[in-house]
């Protein structure tokens, strides 16, 4: 056998020496199987091989030299690696738990900054996933508010009826199974922030209450005659665009006003894909800690895949598809294989769409075009067995987004 000296490096010497059979001399660490045949058949195949105590992920491709009918033996064409991921792109910053190398997260954390020093009020605008309660942490940590308590309310968790007295509290007897006096989130959060979550989906009647609160800084619970003063900070969010629910007569625009005073919008993550396979390291890294798998790297096709992909669900979806990616998959190499099953669907219909790169500018309703349609959320539903959890999880959203989805879908009903 000849080997150039570059694939003798690869290979070893040891492992190249005439008659060894084509496996064996690729000295492959894993997934050998199937392997052959396909190399037989003069196909491309990513393999992994182990060479002076280390992995690595190649291109391999095997001719076979044939004279008439009788073999002679192979060529075998091996492609160099690509770039490891993660080293290259700027520096990266981490900022209350919020991981970054783009410029524009790390503009934003720099307005986080400076809003967190002041009492006005904040709106954060942002796809499911991408950090928006993050946010709202580290608003509240920063802030001089940050010795009082943070409460976070997800108003499109539930029902109207008893958003009102989750928010302002209710007293004894205010309704059927009100037995007792209950505070509510505003006077719970006394002294500290109060994170209003998917605020647009609080219903206008609701919201007439809100703004009520807001300017007179006064609650009366449901059931309740008297005000009650709170002091209270205001981080909203929502993934839609405010204006358009203005515009459509579903919020009010004196409350909007009320809310957005500094409007913060959190990009996702198909408009900064510098930071999608880092990201996936990190997370990668914190599930090898306490794990029994060691990864040393990504495949190059699974890196490419990670790339490619849409990421409806953002940063949640990337954590939950490396933690299924890391129990599926075995050994050093993170595959394209390990990667759940849409990413070997050849349509999957929430991939990256063409215009992903070109996302809007702020305010444009870029969350929308995104949202899953009903026929996507019954398929998810049945593939998990009515499972919610693991319905959300295959939709890469979260169970709440995923409950408003089928709530806006007309499918609602049992929690
Ligand atoms: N930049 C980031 N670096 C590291 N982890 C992140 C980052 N952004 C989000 N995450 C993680 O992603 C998950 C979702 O974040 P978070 O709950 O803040 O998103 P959200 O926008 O409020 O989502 P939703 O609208 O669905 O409630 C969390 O586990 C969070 O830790």
């Amino acid at each position: 056998m000849v080997a150039t000296p570059e694939a003798e490096t690869r290979l070893g010497p040891a492992s190249v020496r005439p008659g060894t059979p084509l496996l064996e001399a690729l000295n492959l660490t894993e997934g050998a199987k199937g392997l052959e045949a396909l190399l037989t058949q003069g196909r491309q195949v990513e393999a992994t091989l182990r060479a002076d105590g280390r992995v690595h992920v190649m291109q391999v491709r095997a001719l076979t030299l044939e004279q008439g009918a009788r073999r002679l033996g192979w060529v075998v064409l091996l492609g160099a690696e690509t770039e490891t991921e993660g080293t290259e792109g700027g520096t990266e910053e981490t900022f209350h738990g919020m991981w970054t190398r783009d410029p524009g997260m790390k503009r934003l954390f720099r307005i986080v900054e400076k809003v967190a020093r002041t009492e006005s009020s904040v709106l954060v605008r942002g796809e499911s996933g991408t950090g928006k309660e993050l946010v709202a942490n580290a608003l509240h940590a920063i802030s001089t508010r940050r010795k009082g308590p943070f409460r976070a309310i997800n108003c499109a968790a539930l029902p109207p009826s008893l958003l009102e007295s989750e928010l302002f509290g209710h007293v004894r007897g205010a309704f059927t199974g009100a037995v007792r006096d209950s505070p509510g989130h505003f006077r719970l959060a006394d002294g500290g922030t109060l994170f209003l979550d998917e605020v647009a989906e609080i219903p206008l009647e609701l919201q007439g209450k809100l703004l009520r609160v807001l300017e007179t800084r006064t609650i009366i619970p449901v059931g309740g005659r008297s005000p009650v003063p709170v002091n209270v900070r205001i981080v909203a969010a929502t993934h839609r665009p405010l204006r358009r629910e203005v515009e459509a007569g579903r919020f009010r625009a004196d409350l909007m006003y009320r809310l957005r005073v500094v409007p913060l919008f959190l990009p996702s993550l198909r408009d900064r894909r510098g930071d999608i396979l880092p990201l996936a390291r990190r997370f990668l890294d914190e599930l090898q800690q306490h794990g029994p798998r060691h990864v040393e790297r990504f495949s190059p096709g699974a890196r490419r895949l990670l790339e490619s992909h849409g990421w409806p669900g953002n940063v949640r979806e990337l954590r939950n598809v490396m933690e299924y990616a890391y129990v599926i998959g075995e050994g050093p190499v993170l595959h394209e294989a390990d990667l759940p099953p849409e990413f070997s669907e050849p349509h999957p219909p929430r991939a990256a769409a063409p215009t992903a790169r070109q996302s809007p500018p702020q305010e444009l309703p870029s969350a929308e075009g995104k949202e899953h349609n009903p026929e996507e959320l019954r398929a998810a539903l049945a593939r998990a067995g009515g499972n919610r959890t693991e319905a959300a999880r295959q939709l890469g959203i979260s169970r709440v987004t995923l409950w408003r989805r089928l709530r806006a879908a007309g499918e609602t009903g049992k929690q």
